[in-house]
């Protein structure tokens, strides 16, 4: 066994950072629809997360946002002339199209693909698929601008393997690492990886959410898996409750997550909740006294202070097996039985000992908290060392990227500013520059000319 750790890569907020209520089904974008943004503050609170998981010790690295508003998409449906006149006529016409292709919703990197480490593929290379992300507009346009970044940031075929996205289309409607998750004693040794779905696409029996979309299938999961080259036994495969689905939980990182030798989850979670116990324990093989099956009962958190607090859209960090620090969103200290239970949480005898409180405000108002905004690349030495190292971060990326945004964000955006020729400039002026900061290369469209 090759040792290994996790990485977190973290997304860094774009400078069209914007509310304009995209997503149906995810109840903080519905709530904060035309309220002003404020691009510079949440890139800002952004990096100071990063730069205090890095100061603990953690692997932290930064994806570049993408190009917004993506003038080509608009293109694509039919706007015409100069950039300019694209502009003005996609507001004038389609001024919610024109929010889509602005959306900075890039920066939830846990929807920007699925990971497989080392361990757990057949070929020993860590694997990264895409989410294609089908189900909304705004995040359809992300996938191929992310497989570029992603290979520029992991760019080196002996160690990582990049496959495209899956299908665009509902039945393999993929959202990446937000409804995966792995678990293992040790970083390093093959690993159970989770996969959770929404609904079946190919078999009407399954129950489905009737309110809200299931924007993820299980027929996508499987895909993944095997492109993964994932061994059988070592998957495990369980379906979202269709009601939680419907009660605003729309990824399943809104209510679990999981980590080494832990399941942190909500009573609610799971259709079938001894079914996925019983199966997690399979996978796990000997020692079924280590794992910890830590399940929150809705007589203590309900599924409607989950979706408000984000308790579970934690990040759950270890160096070891029995010392995890939970990172939560300051949403959880406004709501007292949340609190509560984080405190008697980590006062209690299991895995988690410490929590952490960092304030996201800017992206929880649009349904993302702290694991949203993290992808997680499980890496060896080796491929640690392969990694783009302009991509890691440290004291002097986080004072780069801090000035970097004083000169390029605007702190107060609403929606008739995405039409603004000004503001595309200034994203496109900002990202060329970062490119030379984060040694990407040419990811962006605009820079192809
Ligand atoms: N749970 C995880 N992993 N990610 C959260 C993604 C939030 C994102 N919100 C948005 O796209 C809102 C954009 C707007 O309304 O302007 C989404 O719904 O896809």
């Amino acid at each position: 066994m090759n040792k290994a750790n996790e990485a977190n890569f973290d997304g860094l907020v774009g400078p069209t950072h914007n509310y304009s209520g995209l997503s149906f089904g995810n109840v903080a974008s519905l709530n904060n629809v035309d309220q002003p943004s404020n691009p510079k503050e949440a890139a800002k609170q952004g990096l100071t997360k990063m730069k205090a998981l890095a100061d603990m010790g953690f692997i932290q690295g930064v994806l570049a946002p993408h190009e917004r508003p993506h003038i080509p998409s608009l293109r694509r449906l039919g706007f015409s002339g100069s950039d300019a006149q694209v502009l003005q006529q996609a507001s004038k016409h389609a001024p919610k199209i024109l929010a889509a292709a602005s959306s900075a919703s890039c920066m939830w990197t846990a929807n920007a693909a699925t990971v497989s480490p080392s361990a757990d593929t057949h070929d020993g290379r860590v694997h990264f698929t895409p989410a294609n992300l089908v189900n909304k507009f705004h995040r359809s346009i992300e996938h191929e601008t992310t497989g570029a970044i992603l290979a520029a940031t992991f760019n080196n075929a002996e160690h990582f393997a990049h496959h495209q996205a899956l299908p665009s289309v509902d039945h393999f409607g993929d959202e990446g690492a937000a409804n995966h998750t792995r678990f293992s004693a040790e970083y390093g040794q093959q690993g159970i990886e989770f996969f959770v779905y929404g609904m079946a696409a190919f078999d009407s029996s399954v129950p489905k959410p009737s309110r809200f979309p299931a924007r993820h299938t299980l027929e996508a999961s499987q895909a993944v898996a095997r492109m993964h080259g994932l061994t059988d036994e070592k998957v495990v495969y369980a379906q979202q409750n269709p009601a939680v689905i419907d009660a605003g939980v729309f990824h399943n990182d809104v209510i679990a997550v999981g980590n080494r030798n832990a399941h942190f989850y909500h009573q609610e979670a799971f259709l079938d909740t001894e079914k996925m116990q019983k199966d997690i324990m399979t996978a796990w093989g000997d020692n079924p006294e280590t794992f910890h099956f830590i399940e929150v009962p809705s007589q203590l958190v309900s599924v409607e202070e989950c979706v408000k607090s984000y308790l579970f859209n934690s990040q759950l960090l270890s160096r070891n097996a029995n010392d995890m620090t939970i990172v939560v969103p300051g949403e959880c200290q406004n709501i007292p039985a949340v609190w509560e239970y984080l405190n008697s949480l980590v006062a209690g005898q299991g895995p988690i000992n410490q929590v952490k409180v960092y304030d996201l405000k800017q992206s929880m108002s649009n349904g993302g908290g702290p694991a949203c905004l993290r992808l997680r690349v499980v890496l060896t030495e080796a491929e640690h060392a392969a990694v783009n190292p302009h991509c890691l971060m440290n004291d002097a990326l986080y004072a780069t990227l801090n000035q970097w945004v004083d000169k390029h964000y605007r702190d107060r955006l609403i929606e008739k500013d995405l039409a603004d020729p000004q503001l595309l400039m200034e994203s496109r002026t900002a990202l060329d520059e970062l490119t030379k900061i984060m040694q990407l290369g040419s990811v962006y469209d605009f820079q192809k000319g």
